[in-house]
């Protein structure tokens, strides 16, 4: 019999790459028949971690095949005046089409492709899968809260004759289901209606309602309403919504080495994961930052007096909380690292974010909010502090504390540098650990549950990957 695949095609980065492959995996656990093949863009994946990432999860699973496409170029005259790297990202996968409709076409010479599921970057390829008769579906990597207001988008751009920039900044913007944003919560890609970027990510919100179906990395309890107010249909007034499928939380299990986050590269076990065992249960605060405004967070995580766990990336070279101070002393306060000695922890670059997530000693996470973390520290259970920086971090910030009650906010200094004082990351680092934060840890409490039980048989995730499947009239 001819053998079944479904294709699965990722935008160029990481946190959207991890959730695309899980979703292959969880795949396979149902059907363990169907073949699972990657497309990969050409661009270049941030942090060289790719390969090691796409090697281990070959071994460890062979139904799953990556495509790597061939490069991409821009036209000669092409220009733009967008700011962002976006852009030239979404240019270069609206460019793919042909060796998107060739690798489909490879594939399904061999096999019987039952469904293309596309990043919602990678637009495009709807029309590739329509012109050959393959059901087209979207994955969304982000919240549900955040859907609402990506679906929302094309009714904005026609009820309003002004960029998100030109409104006034206390302008109240209500996406059914979620709550109300400012025109500052949503992301510099759609801030401008004359940015190229913006242009091209309203098409994909108005392609996607042709798509057969969006895939959701969810856990429904998390985001009921949010998900209630898309399947009735609230979110698009003017049309059918493609049907939804939560089938989330999928959190990488840590076969794929530094991308996949459950260990650092080679076996041995990470240091930060052995101090975290001689620390009493949930006491320690995890950060994972880079290097942008490291005196302020250390000063603030001193001051705190709660231990911690500090990832910082570069610039910083070194590998423990003596070789960071050795290499870039200007990074963090003077004496700081001696002075918090024992009761801090500083990790170069990386760290085992599930691993250190799960660990008992972990009691609160400090997230830039990516919707892999989010949901990282929701199957661990871990109470979190919201810290945005780029992206659709800050809607879900306001998603995080309004609706979903999972975390403080970390609020910035008002200014177009958005800065946090050490004394706000003192003030919410004491808040979340101490009684203010009681309500977050139950919740988490709960939700870790819901968490699981979704994921068992018969939870709601399996229910909708089941529908999926069964949608796909795989034999
Ligand atoms: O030291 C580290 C740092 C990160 N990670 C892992 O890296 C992933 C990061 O994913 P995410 O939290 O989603 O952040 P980004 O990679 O920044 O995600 C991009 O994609 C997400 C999904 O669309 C969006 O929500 C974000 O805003 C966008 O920046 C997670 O699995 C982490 O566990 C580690 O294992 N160790």
């Amino acid at each position: 019999m001819e053998e079944q695949a479904v294709v699965l095609y990722s935008a160029p980065a990481i946190g959207h790459l991890t959730p695309m492959v899980e979703l292959g995996k969880l795949l396979l656990t149902r059907q363990p028949s169907l073949s699972i093949h990657v497309l990969l863009p050409s661009q270049a994946y941030e942090g060289g971690s790719i390969s090691s990432y796409i090697a281990a999860v070959s071994a460890a699973h062979p139904s799953i095949t990556f495509h790597h496409l061939p490069p991409t170029s821009l036209p000669p005259d092409y220009s733009t005046t967008s700011p962002h790297l976006e852009t030239l990202a979404l240019e270069l996968l609206r460019l793919n089409n042909p060796n998107v409709h060739r690798t489909l076409v490879s594939i399904s010479e061999i096999h019987r492709v039952r469904a293309l599921v596309i990043d919602f970057f990678c637009t495009n390829a709807l029309s590739v899968a329509r012109g050959l008769g393959i059901p087209c579906y979207y994955f969304f990597s982000s919240s549900g809260n955040s859907l609402t207001a990506f679906l929302g988008l094309p009714v904005l751009h026609r009820t309003t004759a002004k960029s998100l920039k030109d409104l006034a900044t206390d302008t109240v913007l209500r996406f059914p289901g979620a709550p109300p944003l400012l025109p500052s919560d949503i992301g510099e890609l759609l801030q401008d209606r004359n940015d190229r970027a913006y242009e091209l990510l309203l098409e994909s919100a108005t392609n996607m309602l042709m798509a057969s179906g969006i895939i959701m990395n969810t856990l429904e309890k998390l985001e009921e309403e949010a998900v209630k107010a898309i399947r009735d249909g609230k979110c698009v007034p003017d049309g059918p919504t493609p049907p939804l499928y939560c089938i989330g939380p999928l959190v990488s299990s840590g076969d794929g080495g530094k991308a996949g986050s459950g260990g650092g590269p080679g076996n041995d076990k990470p240091e930060c994961l052995t101090w975290l065992d001689s620390q009493p249960r949930g006491s320690v605060v995890f950060l994972s930052f880079g290097s942008l405004g490291l005196k302020e967070i250390a000063t603030g995580l001193e001051r705190s007096g709660h231990r911690f766990l500090l990832v910082v990336r570069s610039p910083a070279t070194g590998k423990g909380h003596k070789a960071v101070s050795t290499a870039e002393p200007a990074l963090l306060p003077e004496g700081f690292l001696e002075r918090t000695a024992g009761r801090g922890f500083v990790v170069k670059s990386w760290a085992p974010q599930v691993a250190v997530l799960n660990h008992g000693a972990t009691g609160g996470f400090v997230t830039h909010c990516g919707w892999n973390s989010v949901l990282e520290a929701v199957c661990a259970g871990v109470p979190m502090i919201a810290w945005p920086l780029y992206a659709e971090q800050r809607q879900n910030r306001v998603f995080m504390v309004e609706a979903m009650r999972v975390a403080l906010p970390m609020e910035e200094a008002a200014g177009e540098e958005r800065s946090v004082s050490a004394a706000e990351v003192e003030r919410r680092v004491r808040g979340l650990m101490g009684p203010e934060g009681k309500a977050i840890r139950e919740r988490m409490q709960h939700l870790k549950q819901e968490a699981q039980a979704a994921l068992n048989p018969g939870g709601s995730a399996q229910v909708a990957l089941a529908e999926l499947v069964q949608s796909w009239n795989i034999a």
